[in-house]
């Protein structure tokens, strides 16, 4: 359920634009033609273009005190009756009857009409649009300017199929950049852009398949700052943000592009290094460790350092197992005074290097 103070999404405030554009050169085009059909002295087409040019007006008044879904449907049903009845009269050469292809387009955009009802009127404008072939089979011309028709029919048919794919085309282009974006949403912590628990959870599990399968070696790192709850303390929470985003650029700089960095929690960071001997894994973690020592921290006088514990993953051993050993190994670093890498096996600490 939307909230009351939701606003309309960038692709209903496109629709609503293209749709008002759309009704003005509608109403511009009838009033024309009111003026066209008394001069070819066809008053009941002349007087069909002023209830037109009443319709759109009314449209766009709709539309302008945001009864949109009501609109469309006025649109749609001005568009179609007016279609036939000019067919019923002047026949099937002027290619009035495209309008319906049009029409039954329309009305699926009316996000307020329910899917299956929606395609319903569609599929029986386009019915309509096969039956009127029947119908008014034996309807011909017999006004004025009979060399014209191939003319109009040409024009009608343009005019009705290449708005048809320019709407397609930028509700497309709409559409796609907001899958971007809602990919992005789903898989990244906004604060610091790194990869968030429940996407990097993903990525982990295919990681290690195809280190099985590879009979690789895969690493698991766990990160965390030290004393950061004291950084807070002294420096501000907003400090404290802006270390969290230096610090994950730190380890984005120190990691490949095959490794999956996650910001676990709070302060805390995951690391998965797949095809990384254990030995390889703990050199690359001991470079970041010195890295982040040795980072320039903006309006921060002192250093900030990182604890981590590393595991090898082994074949077989499920992800909370192996993610318990690399904790573990973590809490050792803390315990024996932080700034240090321990690695779950050995138990073995780098010692400090400020
Ligand atoms: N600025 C900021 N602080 C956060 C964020 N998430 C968690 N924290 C803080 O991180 C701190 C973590 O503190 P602790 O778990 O006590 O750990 P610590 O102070 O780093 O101590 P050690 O881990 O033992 O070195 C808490 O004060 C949290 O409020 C965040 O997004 N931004």
């Amino acid at each position: 359920m939307q909230h009351p103070h939701s606003q309309p999404d960038q692709v209903e405030q496109v629709k609503l634009t293209l749709l008002k554009r759309v009704a003005w050169y509608c109403l511009s085009l009838h009033a024309l033609l009111v003026i066209l059909f008394f001069a070819l002295s066809i008053p009941i087409l002349g007087l069909l273009n002023v209830l037109s040019v009443l319709t759109w007006a009314l449209g766009i008044y709709l539309l302008n005190i945001q009864h949109r879904s009501l609109a469309l449907r006025l649109f749609s049903a001005e568009v179609a009756i007016h279609a036939i009845i000019v067919c019923a009269i002047l026949g099937m050469q002027l290619g009035f009857q495209y309008y319906l292809w049009t029409v039954s387009c329309l009305l699926l955009l009316d996000n307020n009409l329910k899917l299956k009802p929606a395609v319903g009127v569609s599929v029986i404008m386009i019915t309509l649009f096969a039956a009127m072939h029947i119908w008014f089979a034996d309807v011909t011309y017999k006004y004025a300017y009979r060399d014209w028709l191939q003319y109009v029919h040409f024009a009608n048919v343009l005019i009705c199929g290449i708005p048809m794919i320019f709407t397609i085309a930028l509700i497309r282009d709409v559409t796609m950049a907001q899958r971007q974006t809602l990919t992005k949403l789903a898989a990244r912590d906004p604060l610091t852009q790194m990869y968030n628990r429940r996407y990097a959870q993903e990525l982990i599990t295919h990681a290690k398949y195809h280190c099985d399968e590879n009979h690789e070696e895969l690493c698991i790192i766990m990160a965390d700052i030290d004393h950061f709850k004291q950084i807070n303390d002294d420096y501000g929470h907003a400090q404290g943000d802006e270390i969290l985003k230096r610090v994950a650029l730190v380890i984005a700089s120190h990691t490949r592009p095959v490794d999956i960095c996650a910001r676990w929690g709070g302060e805390e960071f995951l690391i998965v290094m797949p095809n990384t001997a254990q030995v390889d894994a703990l050199a690359r973690v001991d470079k970041l460790r010195y890295a982040i020592t040795h980072e320039i921290f903006e309006h921060f006088d002192s250093t900030v350092t990182m604890s981590f514990g590393l595991t090898m993953w082994p074949t077989k051993v499920g992800f909370y197992e192996a993610f318990q050993q690399a904790d573990n190994a973590l809490y050792t670093s803390k315990e024996n005074g932080r700034n240090q890498v321990t690695t779950a096996s050995t138990l073995y600490a780098v010692p400090n290097i400020r």
